[in-house]
């Protein structure tokens, strides 16, 4: 410490320049890291520059070992100037390595060096060359272009001695800790007024804070080049700008310095690095002002007693001129012989300086009290500082451990990889072993299958030599035997032809016998036909004779009324009149007794007629066919076929035109079909005489026998007309049964007669009179009706359908006006109203004879059967075209079973179809067939006709067994069975 600042800590005064590092915490904080940084590359790298330079006798430079902020921030305050240097010297390495680098810049410092060394040797301090705006005096303004500007460095008194180290030092006078500066009391002083002349500038509209000024001035430092041109010859290195140019009353010429550095250039790099502490005019938001401690009315009261002290000074023979004169101020030294030089009031100055003292004395307490605040701030980041070491510390362990680990781990890889060369050699030898092996293997395999090759031919070709003279051998073999075989065979064929010709003879032999059978048949029949002929003479002869015994027998009982009375008469005449009572009692007798036995005779006749009836219908056969065309309705319906009938005589023949046929030579003709029935019904032939061929048939069921009677052909052909119209074969038939059961009680027999109306529409059974059908389809709602066969009797029943007793022939009609109603008919495409379903009408007969106690059980089926039409010509389409199918199934299931009744198979296909399971007992057996085929007039359906009379020409030609009557006795008598 020198003797001045010894002196101001024996006035009691603290140097004010501590006021102007009221920011250095706040930089210090800010800039913790960075400093530490620094601290390090200051370790590592030290500066070229000196680090201790002993200057001559006033300052002197302790050896300078960088510490740590915290240890400079645990070290005792000892003045205020020293953490004042240390602190700008901080904040200018911190802030900005734009002062380091300007002040270690090489060729700025030589010259700068080169200059003052030179300037300060050639010339000394008393022969310095003017300096613009430098203080003439010992009170003049140190100034250096290295220095900052602003803050301490211009606030410090620009002693002749201090001018001169400044010059000497220029860029390490603000770097070295303890610098010692000769007068604070003069620095302070100049601290204030230069910010009260930063106060009152108007550029500076916005308070600055020196931390600020501080940084800004590093950065505009580290950016700016002093212009060493015009201005070093006008100012000797200072720059000023004539828009900065002020007078320098008041403003000290670090001051000027500072602004006149061109503001369009610092705003300009400023702005290229986004400074946001930047010129007034940035457009960023406000730097955060630090806080800095108001200064009290005093303080400012005693700044502007100073500034008129040194106006008035300015004034007196120590100030310099005004005016930047280069000429050589007048200095008050020892040896000095000035004139005109008037000395200091003593006492004045003293009382002046008392009162300064006082009112420094209260700013150094308001900077004491800052100064609390910054050490404050300064335990904070020292505390902050031994986090960051220790933090730094962790992350040095850490790195060392995994240095540690990544060496390791580096070994363990080298290791690895000298094994993974060792295995790789140790492969690559290997695989050129393999390849060797595979080498040999492959030539041994080689010659292997050469040789195997060379065997195999060998073999090959003896197989070969083999197998060719085997089948040489073979061929030899089977060539003789082929050729036994064709002998033995032409040897057998011929036997089979010899034996051909005698069964060929035994044949015709035969047929001759059959024939001859036939004939005799034929004449047997002939003869039956006769004896039948005969017993119809004798039984009408009986008949006669009956009647004429019955007159004979009224003509007796009218003489025995006359015996009677002449006996009443003769009683009175006894004896005459008892002979006469006598005979006539005799001749009553034999006249009853020629009565009985015409009756008996009568009864007798019945039964042989029944038999003779039978045998008739059995030599008619037992199926026997029809065929009916009906008339032409309207001309509306179309052209007429060609049909003719040729036998008039019998009616047994129908001749068809078939359609247009072309041959292969282009002429179009017209074949003639011939069809040979039982019986042909023209078109003129009604319902009655048709009626008259199918009577016996009828008389047959009352007899007992099974009797299936159906109408078969295309829609439209007149089936339903023919069954059930009012003069069907239906009404026509229950009629005539009436009839004749009534004509049989006279022979004692006595009938039951019921009737059921079933329908088979797509393969089920539905009952047709059993009300409440379905509106949607018209199916019956009621039960599911099912077929029972009872193969002792013979006879067919339907479970759940209803069975109607015909006691009279209104009941009949009823009934057949209901079934007619229910009975299915939907519109087809083929014709208007078209039956879709098979109805069977079944009429069950069951008689009994009380004289002779016979019992008869018959079953009458009248069948109208669906139309045949051709799924095809109907176009039918959907349901219809199920209907259609189901009804050309079960016409074609009833030709398979005709077929295979009349080929006397073991089996018949009964069960194919509903219509054909319920027609069992009805069709082949016990039972007597008829079928009418029915045929339209009409060319348009000549086709269908054409198949239904083929159809109807096979069924004809069918021969079934023999009928069988059920007829029994009941009551103790003998079945008759085989009628
Ligand atoms: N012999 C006939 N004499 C006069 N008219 C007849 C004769 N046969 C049929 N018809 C008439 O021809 C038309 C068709 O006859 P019908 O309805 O009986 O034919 P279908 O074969 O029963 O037809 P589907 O199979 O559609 O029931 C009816 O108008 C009927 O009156």
């Amino acid at each position: 410490m020198d003797a001045s600042e010894n002196a101001s800590f024996r006035s009691g005064l603290r140097p004010p320049q501590v006021r102007a590092l009221t920011a250095a915490p706040i930089a210090a904080t800010s800039c913790l890291q960075e400093m530490t940084d620094s601290q390090h590359n200051a370790r590592a790298q030290p500066t070229g520059l000196p680090q201790k330079r002993t200057h001559k006798g006033s300052i002197s430079y302790p050896d300078q070992k960088r510490k740590t902020l915290a240890e400079r921030a645990g070290e005792p305050l000892k003045s205020g100037i020293p953490s004042v240097g240390a602190g700008l010297s901080r904040a200018t390495s911190v802030k900005g390595a734009s002062i380091a680098s300007l002040s270690t810049n090489p060729s700025a410092t030589a010259s700068r060096y080169a200059h003052t060394n030179n300037f300060a040797k050639s010339v000394g301090p008393a022969a310095r060359p003017p300096v613009t705006g430098r203080a003439p005096t010992s009170m003049g303004f140190a100034q250096s272009t290295t220095t900052r500007p602003r803050g301490l460095t211009r606030t410090r008194p620009a002693t002749a001695m201090a001018n001169r180290e400044m010059e000497d030092e220029p860029g390490q006078a603000n770097q070295k800790k303890g610098m010692k500066i000769s007068d604070p009391f003069q620095q302070h002083l100049q601290s204030l007024r230069s910010r009260r002349a930063a106060r009152q500038q108007p550029a500076a509209s916005q308070p600055r804070h020196p931390s600020r000024d501080i940084s800004g001035l590093s950065r505009r430092f580290g950016n700016l080049s002093l212009d060493d041109g015009p201005d070093k010859k006008s100012g000797g290195g200072q720059v000023v700008s004539s828009q900065y140019k002020q007078p320098l009353s008041g403003l000290s010429q670090s001051d000027v310095q500072a602004e006149s550095i061109t503001p369009s250039k610092v705003s300009q790099k400023e702005a290229a690095r986004g400074n946001p502490l930047g010129p007034a005019t940035s457009q960023g938001p406000p730097a955060p002002v630090p806080t800095t401690p108001p200064q009290s009315k005093t303080f400012n009261m005693a700044l502007d007693m100073v500034n008129t002290i040194l106006r008035s000074h300015q004034k007196g023979p120590f100030l310099a001129s005004k005016s930047c004169s280069p000429t050589k101020p007048s200095f008050l030294v020892k040896d000095s012989n000035v004139t005109n030089f008037t000395g200091w009031d003593v006492d004045g100055r003293l009382n002046e300086f008392e009162s300064q003292f006082k009112v420094m004395k209260e700013a150094f307490d308001v900077t004491m009290t800052d100064r609390k605040a910054l050490e404050e701030a300064i335990d904070l980041a020292k505390n902050r500082a031994s986090d960051l070491e220790r933090e730094q510390q962790r992350l040095v362990d850490q790195n060392t451990r995994l240095q540690s680990q990544l060496d390791l781990q580096r070994q363990e890889n080298l290791s690895l990889q000298q094994e993974k060369q060792s295995m790789v050699l140790e492969i690559e030898a290997e695989q050129r072993r393999q390849k060797y092996d595979l080498e040999d293997r492959q030539r041994e395999h080689k010659h292997k299958v050469d040789e195997i090759r060379r065997e195999f031919k060998g073999e090959f070709d003896q197989l070969k030599r083999e197998h060719r003279e085997a089948l040489e051998a073979m061929e030899r073999h089977y060539r003789a035997e082929l050729a036994d075989e064709q002998t033995q065979r032409s040897r057998e064929l011929q036997d089979l032809r010899s034996k051909l010709g005698a069964e060929q003879q035994d044949m015709s032999l035969d047929l001759l016998k059959k024939e001859r059978e036939v004939q005799e048949m034929r004449s047997q029949a002939e003869a039956l036909k006769s004896d039948l002929d005969r017993e119809q003479t004798i039984r009408a002869t009986l008949q006669q004779q009956i009647a004429e015994m019955t007159t004979t027998n009224m003509a007796l009982e009218d003489r025995m009324r006359g015996l009677r009375a002449k006996i009443d008469f003769l009683e009175s005449d006894s004896k005459q009149q008892s002979d006469s009572f006598a005979s006539m009692e005799a001749r009553l007798q034999e006249a009853l007794r020629v009565a009985e036995e015409a009756r008996q005779k009568l009864i007798k006749e019945e039964t042989e007629r029944r038999v003779l009836f039978n045998k008739y219908q059995e030599l008619k056969g037992n199926i026997r066919v029809m065929c009916r065309v009906r008339p032409v309705l309207d001309s509306s319906e179309g052209e007429e076929a060609r049909i003719a009938f040729p036998d008039f005589k019998t009616s047994s023949q129908i001749d068809v035109t078939g359609p247009e046929e072309k041959s292969s030579l282009g002429a179009i003709s017209r074949k003639v079909l011939p069809f040979e029935f039982d019986r042909v019904f023209d078109t003129s032939v009604h319902n009655e005489e048709v009626f008259g061929e199918i009577s016996q048939l009828v008389q047959s069921a009352l007899d007992g026998y099974n009797v299936c009677i159906f109408c078969y052909g295309q829609t439209g052909s007149g089936k339903t007309y023919t069954m059930s119209s009012p003069d069907g074969m239906i009404p026509r038939a229950t009629h005539m049964i009436y009839d004749t059961i009534t004509k049989l009680q006279e022979k004692s027999w006595t009938y039951t007669m019921e009737g059921s109306f079933v329908e088979v529409y797509n393969e089920e059974l539905h009952d047709l009179l059993t009300p409440g059908r379905d509106a949607a389809d018209g199916r019956s709602s009621s039960k599911r009706l099912e077929i029972r066969h009872d193969d002792a009797r013979k006879q067919t029943a339907v479970v759940n359908c209803k069975t109607v007793a015909l006691d009279s022939p209104d009941k009949v009609e009823a009934m057949l006006r209901q079934a007619q109603n229910n009975r299915s008919v939907a519109a087809t495409k083929a014709n208007e109203r078209s039956s879709r379903s098979h109805s069977v009408f079944i009429l069950k007969l069951v008689g009994h004879n009380s004289a002779t106690s016979e019992r008869c059980e018959g079953t009458l089926n009248l069948v109208d059967l669906a139309g045949s039409e051709r799924l095809k010509h109907s176009q039918a389409e959907g349901d219809r075209m199920r209907e259609t199918q189901n009804i050309n199934k079960s016409l074609a299931c009833l030709g398979d079973v005709i077929e295979a009744l009349g080929r006397g198979s073991a089996h018949v296909p009964y069960r194919n179809s509903k219509l054909t399971h319920l027609l069992q007992y009805s069709l082949g057996g016990n039972s007597k067939t008829l079928m009418f085929v029915m045929v339209s007039p009409l060319e348009a359906h000549l086709k269908e006709t054409i198949t239904s009379l083929r159809f109807a020409t096979k069924v004809h030609n069918t021969h079934i067994g023999t009928a069988k009557s059920t007829k029994k006795l009941t009551a103790g008598g003998t079945p008759e069975s085989g009628r």
